[in-house]
């Protein structure tokens, strides 16, 4: 992969456009310094894995796979250690193979993760006791911490960020291939799960399914690579575009540009602007591209979205990712899909059941309840049944780690425990055991449809 000014100037094309949510730095020069040095630094994967990815999706396009895509709402540097990253990607793992099983097709697995640090945020500023400081947006930017210091903009965090993925990425690759994620011990995982969860009886006809299958395989003496590796790619929020567009380069294979900070990236609801930055410089790379769409999404906008990202029209290359809300899904998805579907246009549809769901409980937790989450999931289902397209996955924010960020579940977490494990630097997560509940519950609307 190699870089050189003149074609490079491609992935630059959004700095004449207005960029929304970008972070107020202070020292231009020293941006400009830390850019400089990151357009060295070598690529976090390559272009050749971002091409694998797109057909991968493609499959999920033309109904053939089903695609996974979770991992923590804002990613922090003191959380990259090997037990967050382990159990963030031993939860995944064990929600793909319960789908796998469930859907019969292959789940393509994608960690919002390596590279989801930065935010956008509703309001600039935050005000505490008289006190209005920068918003916190993410570590990429600025610090959690509420003091004047913790929250100016400071570039060298960018640089943090390009190290923090790569360790992470590259503790994700040696689990994922070397010997960490095999099926069979994934599958112990999930019966462990099924005997100890307060809900596990209701999944226990699938889990025994499940191991009868692996029974089966074993006594036949097959052992396949593919029990034994894992294909797990990375995605995040393409949000900072100095970062994003350092990080850009141009692919010695074919010429074209890649941003070689994550497999996947996605822009948006808040960064969607048709006019805007993000979507320039999305149009300009060759990765799979995410779009998140809301509740006020117009079927106009999605079709210029689809003429401006994918205008060959390549299934796997653009990923709708709807965030509706429970209670406005089943009203506002139906139009987008028939319309989208009309054009010809073969994306991916994808449903992200956390960003439409979030409420502020008594105790100032930002919070979602497990049954929205659910009830979401089960319109987007339900609407993709009644259209006769396929429902391609789902996007959700999540922890292997047992918080209490959001409220119900098998093992309930009720308002009252929010404060025990409420550890999210942004939105709140599904932890562990809702995020296998959720896996085994879609695994079973999946199976209906
Ligand atoms: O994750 C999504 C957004 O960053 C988040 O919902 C913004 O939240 P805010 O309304 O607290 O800024
Ligand atoms: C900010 C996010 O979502 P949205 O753009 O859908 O609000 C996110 O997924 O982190």
């Amino acid at each position: 992969m190699t870089v050189n000014a003149e074609s490079h100037a491609g992935g630059n094309t959004w700095r004449s456009l207005p960029a929304a949510q970008q972070p107020d730095w202070p020292d231009q020069e020293a941006l400009r310094d830390v850019i400089a040095e990151l357009e060295s630094y070598p690529p976090l994967v390559f272009a050749g894995e971002c091409d694998q990815l797109r057909q991968r999706l493609g499959a999920v396009a033309r109904g053939e796979a089903f695609l996974l895509q979770g991992g923590d709402c804002a990613e922090a540097f003191d959380a990259v250690g090997a037990d967050q990253i382990r159990n963030k990607l031993k939860t995944l793992l064990q929600m793909g193979a319960v789908l796998t099983y469930a859907g019969s097709v292959p789940v393509v697995k994608v960690g919002r993760i390596a590279g989801q640090y930065s935010k956008p945020r509703s309001k600039p500023t935050e005000t505490r006791d008289g006190v209005t400081l920068p918003t916190y947006r993410g570590d990429s930017v600025n610090g959690f911490e509420f003091t004047a210091a913790a929250r100016t903009p400071d570039p060298q965090r960018l640089k943090r960020m390009y190290h923090a993925s790569a360790a992470t990425l590259n503790l994700v690759r040696a689990f994922t291939t070397g010997g960490y994620a095999d099926l069979r011990q994934v599958h112990a995982w999930n019966q462990d799960f099924v005997k100890s969860s307060p809900s596990g009886q209701r999944y226990e006809a699938l889990a025994r399914e499940i191991d009868r299958a692996m029974n089966f395989m074993n006594a036949c003496g097959a052992d396949p690579e593919e029990f034994r590796t894992v294909e797990f790619y990375a995605s995040h929020e393409a949000l900072v575009l100095d970062y994003e567009s350092a990080l850009t380069r141009v692919d010695s294979r074919t010429g074209d540009l890649y941003d070689v900070s994550g497999h996947m990236v996605w822009v948006g609801e808040r960064t969607r602007q048709l006019d805007g930055a993000h979507l320039e410089f999305a149009s300009k790379i060759r990765n799979p591209i995410g779009v998140k769409l809301g509740p006020t999404t117009t079927p106009e906008e999605a079709l210029t979205l689809i003429e401006r990202l994918d205008p060959e029209r390549e299934p796997g290359r653009l990923t709708f990712i709807t965030r509706m809300g429970a209670d406005k899904i089943r009203d506002r998805l139906p139009t987008l899909v028939e319309k989208v579907t009309a054009s010809g246009a073969q994306v991916v549809w994808v449903c992200d059941p956390m960003h439409g769901n979030t409420f502020e409980a008594a105790s100032g937790h930002k919070t979602r309840r497990f049954d929205d989450v659910l009830d979401e999931v089960k319109g987007f289902f339900e609407v993709h049944k009644g259209l006769g397209t396929h429902p391609g996955g789902i996007h959700v924010e999540l922890t292997g780690d047992d918080v209490t960020e959001c409220v119900g579940g098998g093992d309930e977490i009720f308002v009252d425990d929010l404060h025990q494990r409420y550890e999210t630097a942004c939105d709140p997560r599904l932890n562990r055991s809702q995020s296998l509940d959720l896996a085994f519950l879609v695994a079973e609307m999946y199976r209906d449809q």
